[in-house]
């Protein structure tokens, strides 16, 4: 998908802001404190209903207004079909979220219209943090590939949620049977669109990674949350007396992982951060251009403060290879000269961005 027009308002320091991005680069630069973050963080809503900087919808409303709008006209490359996506949301906490006229009711169902895909200074914490980050790095793809996956995956935590409210309460005992069969099978539903997942990913993250980290011997395995060896039916009877005393599923999808040594030693352990970053960067690239293989979908890319994260070959290799899966890029910059490479690129549009307005150059 192509954003082909992008219009904010009231969203933190844009008052109202209208663009007509380019296909391929777009580049948003001016000093700190201008709005470029601000600028991703609008998109970024359109493509996840929520913000990746704030878990509080109300501090990106801008002060003083009542709500904010964020709205796109998006175009399927493939099918050339278009989506006007809508999205406000009130200082009441409600949410408004229309494509093409009609009310969707839930944000989730915004992941599977647009595919929007964010780096940020913050990235490797994807690989130095929780497994559930690594989870929902994995599952982005999947809601995008694997059309089943969305249901199954909200049908399995459904079912953990009651499992786990009966385990809390310590009446699980007589209904346990009946929960971790059900449990079971769509935890094994889901387990098996994972791993299957990241087999087809994986050529290409090692592909991308031969080239961002030539100097590691890499290697990508998934955890599915429990010993493999065993059904999930028999770890959740014989972790009952263990999860009737802790109150919650200790296994299960739900604690999967995507596991990446470097060397032979995990690779949190031994790569910079700089290095984590890179890998960030090949894991992200590699969902955008696998993407494009299975679907032939473009993703919206969005690269906050670029300059402050990869040295200017990387970046370079980074944002070439990105463009190459057809993705659209909107990519920040305090100064031009970060991101000077760009000079080569033809089908760009740079946009300067000073107290809360977008001016294209
Ligand atoms: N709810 C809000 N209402 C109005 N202004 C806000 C709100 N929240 C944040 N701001 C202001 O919006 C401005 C834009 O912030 P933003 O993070 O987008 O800047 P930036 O250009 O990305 O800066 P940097 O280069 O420092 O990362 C800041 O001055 C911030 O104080």
């Amino acid at each position: 998908m192509i954003l082909e027009r992008l219009q904010i308002q009231q969203f933190r320091n844009l008052q109202s802001v209208s663009l007509i991005p380019a296909a391929g680069l777009n580049v948003m630069y001016g000093i700190n404190g201008s709005g470029k973050s601000s600028l991703l963080e609008a998109i970024h809503y359109l493509g996840f209903g929520r913000s990746f900087r704030s878990a509080r919808h109300q501090h990106v409303i801008q002060h003083d207004a009542d709500s904010f709008t964020v709205f796109c006209k998006a175009i399927d490359e493939e099918s050339t079909q278009s989506a006007a996506i809508g999205y406000q949301r009130l200082r009441n906490g409600e949410s408004i979220i229309r494509v093409n006229g009609e009310q969707l009711n839930r944000a989730s169902d915004l992941v599977k219209l647009l595919p929007v895909q964010i780096f940020t200074p913050n990235s490797a914490e994807v690989i130095h943090g929780a497994p559930s980050l690594r989870r929902r790095f994995l599952d982005w793809g999947l809601f995008h590939v694997e059309q089943s996956f969305l249901t199954l995956n909200a049908r399995y935590q459904q079912i953990l949620a009651h499992r786990n409210a009966l385990l809390r309460k310590g009446v699980l005992g007589s209904e346990g049977a009946y929960w971790n069969e059900s449990l079971a099978v769509s935890g094994e539903q889901v387990d098996k669109l994972r791993e299957s997942y990241l087999d087809r990913l994986a050529p290409y993250i090692y592909a991308n990674l031969s080239h961002f980290l030539p100097e590691f011997s890499f290697e990508i395995s998934y955890y599915s949350g429990w010993d493999r060896s065993k059904s999930l039916a028999d770890v959740l009877n014989q972790n009952m007396p263990r999860d009737l005393k802790y109150g919650f599923t200790s296994q299960g999808p739900h604690k999967a992982d995507l596991r990446v040594k470097a060397d032979g030693i995990i690779a949190q352990e031994v790569l910079s951060r700089g290095q984590a970053r890179m890998l960030m960067a090949a894991l992200l690239l590699s969902q955008s251009q696998y993407l494009l293989t299975e679907k032939r979908k473009g993703c919206v890319f969005l690269l906050d403060d670029i300059g402050a994260e990869l040295d200017s070959a990387k970046r370079e290799a980074f944002i070439s290879e990105l463009l190459n899966s057809s993705a659209q890029i909107f990519v920040t910059a305090v100064e031009k000269q970060h991101v000077g490479f760009v000079e080569d690129y033809k089908d760009k549009k740079m946009f300067h961005v000073e107290h809360g307005q977008v001016k294209e150059e």
